[in-house]
């Protein structure tokens, strides 16, 4: 029995006790002597008994001393009169039988009690397999989350392949766990916490165990989802533990998996508040504002969507540094295939390049499970290395499953995203005052993002002009305009530039006053929601004419910011087509790429 499971059994003990002595009081408080009906009648002929209740069964009352003061209260079982005169005439002594009710007391409460219980515990059981957290009595106050301890990971920077800014990034972690006395010694901020953040099966946890394993140091590792529990109090109990041990062994890394799943916003959940989560999540922040840098620990952690983080969490001394672990582009999946590929038997035919140019939208897990396949293909077919056809087949497979969880473009689909994104790409740099375009993709990022289109701002922005704004909406149209420049047709992949653009546009004409005929009004009172939970729209104070307008203003500033980009996509007609074809061929274009293509076009 481990720590939790005595945990919950003390609770349920703690309460069981309490039933029974409050049971007790109230039986003491409400006790009365119980006397045979013979002995009443004889007190009845002394005078001792006043205050007399004749219920239908029993007759109470209390017993007086012969000065008239109450001695106690009595009760005695009814019993027929007739039949009692015969019984004293005769001199026989007798009584009614009084029940004890104590267990049938007991039983009336006791028994709806365990019902009780049982109903919860089933329910509660029903949910704990729905998570898969496993099954069985009292498996609810079991342990799920173990604190899992690698003493050495075995796990090196070179088996983590295709992610190289996000190492160049933790190579500072590494030496800081070398030598944490000295690290501090020169005045380095000391890292505490570092979030890593990206889609799954990137090498998010492969990443944090290169860390440890690099540094030669435990890894200490738990996943979020498993902190949250039924009973308050665990998770944060929990928490403590796994500072406490970790401490014990420093230096050492704190690895916690779906960061996102105990660290959501509080005040965000579907039913109010989430107690248990909170403790969970406070206990966390304090631990990790509790320890000294220079002990040598620091925490990892991961998350896919690190949107939904509690600010909390990304303050300053906390998770602030974030580290993007991307899908990988061509060269990346290459890099990662030869990784996988060690641990096979290959063929000569075997190109990993080939392969990787055949698996776009893969992620490194994929790629692992491709090289997997590969190998349980070519064993079933009785031979002694994979070959080239071996993963031709495997990543046909994959791709089927991947196709159905809208990770895939087939070819016509990434043509169509590569011209999107260019758009984005070129209107952003044609404009001044734009934000430096940092990188362009077409691998599929997340739900509903097909490519991306990064753009890097030089400085905090609070205060925006009209002008800003306007190119803005131009480079958020620039897809949309590339789309219908080169295919002549609107695809559905532009919704979100859209639906922003179109934000935009509502924003400068009814919040700041930026439209002529409609004058510096602000007609939309937008509240800020309650608890972060978006309301209903302010209300509107203003005539259907009016609206009218606004919608007129609306509607062509955004028409207005589409023709620009179409106007500057038109006059870079070849810029966009080299750009797509390149964008096709490598998948990711980065700065130096991106000036490339636009002095090419200059000469
Ligand atoms: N960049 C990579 N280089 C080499 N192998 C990788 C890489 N990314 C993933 N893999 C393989 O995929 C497996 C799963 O990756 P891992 O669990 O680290 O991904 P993750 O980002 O933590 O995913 P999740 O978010 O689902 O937890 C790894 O054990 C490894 O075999
Ligand atoms: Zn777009």
């Amino acid at each position: 029995m481990n720590r939790e499971q005595q945990f919950n059994l003390g609770y349920l003990l703690v309460a069981l006790l309490g039933i029974l002595m409050l049971q007790h009081l109230w039986v003491q408080a409400t006790q009365v002597e119980t006397i045979p009906y013979s002995r009443f009648e004889q007190l009845l002929e002394e005078g001792r008994v006043d205050h007399i209740v004749i219920g239908s069964n029993y007759i109470t009352g209390d017993i007086v001393r012969p000065d008239g003061s109450v001695e106690r209260r009595f009760v005695t079982t009814r019993v027929d009169p007739a039949i009692a005169r015969t019984l004293s005439e005769h001199g026989v002594q007798f009584t009614g039988a009084v029940e004890d009710t104590f267990f049938r007391d007991l039983l009336s409460w006791v028994v709806p009690a365990l019902v009780f219980f049982g109903l919860w515990l089933f329910v509660f059981r029903r949910i704990a397999e729905k998570q898969g957290l496993g099954s069985g009595f009292l498996s609810i106050g079991k342990s799920k989350a173990k604190v899992y301890v690698e003493a050495d990971t075995g796990v090196k920077f070179d088996d983590v392949a295709g992610v190289d800014e996000a190492k160049e990034e933790l190579r500072e972690i590494v030496a800081f766990l070398k030598d944490p006395k000295g690290y501090g010694r020169l005045g380095a901020r000391i890292p505490k916490g570092v979030l890593l953040v990206g889609p799954p099966g990137t090498g998010k946890t492969l990443l944090a165990k290169a860390v440890a394993g690099e540094a030669g140091v435990p890894f200490f590792s738990i996943s979020g989802s498993e902190f949250v529990e039924m009973f308050v109090g665990v998770g944060a109990a929990r928490v403590r533990d796994l500072f406490e041990q970790a401490r014990g062994r420093a230096p050492a890394i704190i690895f916690i998996d779906e960061l996102d799943a105990l660290g959501r916003a509080r005040g965000l959940g579907p039913v109010g508040g989430h107690d248990e989560r909170e403790q969970t999540l406070n206990q966390l922040l304090v631990e990790m504002d509790g320890f000294d840098p220079s002990e040598g620990l620091v925490i990892l952690a991961a998350t896919n969507r690190p949107e939904i983080l509690d600010p909390a969490l990304l303050r300053a001394g906390r998770f602030d540094r974030q580290v993007l672990v991307d899908r990988p582009d061509r060269r990346g999946r290459e890099a990662i295939l030869r990784v996988h590929m060690k641990k096979v038997k290959l063929a000569e035919d075997v190109d990993a390049a080939k392969v990787a140019e055949l698996t776009p939208g893969f992620s490194g897990a994929d790629l692992a499970n491709l090289v997997n396949e590969a190998a349980l293909l070519a064993t079933r077919r009785g031979a002694e290395a994979v070959t080239m056809d071996d993963f031709t087949r495997a990543v046909e497979r994959i791709v089927a499953g991947l196709e159905k969880k809208n990770r895939v473009l087939n070819p016509r689909e990434r043509e169509v995203v590569a011209y999107h994104e260019m758009g984005h790409a070129l209107v952003a740099m044609a404009l001044p005052g734009t934000d430096p375009v940092h990188k362009v993709s077409i691998i599929p990022r997340g739900i509903g993002a097909l490519g991306y289109t990064i753009q890097r701002p030089t400085e905090d922005r609070f205060l925006m002009t009209r002008e800003e704004l306007e190119n803005k909406m131009a480079v958020l149209l620039g897809g949309r305009a590339a789309e219908h420049l080169v295919f002549g047709h609107l695809s559905t992949g532009a919704a979100d530039d859209l639906a922003k653009a179109t934000e935009i546009a509502r924003s400068m004409v009814t919040r700041y006053g930026m439209d002529e005929r409609l004058g510096f009004v602000a007609y939309d009172e937008t509240r800020p929601g309650f608890l972060g939970i978006a309301q209903q729209p302010g209300e509107r104070h203003y005539s259907e004419e009016t609206a009218r307008e606004i919608d007129r203003a609306v509607r062509a500033l955004v028409q207005g910011a589409f023709e620009r980009a179409r106007a500057i996509l038109e006059e870079r007609r070849g810029q966009l087509e080299e750009g797509a074809r390149l964008l096709l061929a490598r998948e990711t274009l980065g700065e130096a790429d991106l000036k490339r293509l636009m002095e090419k076009a200059a000469a």
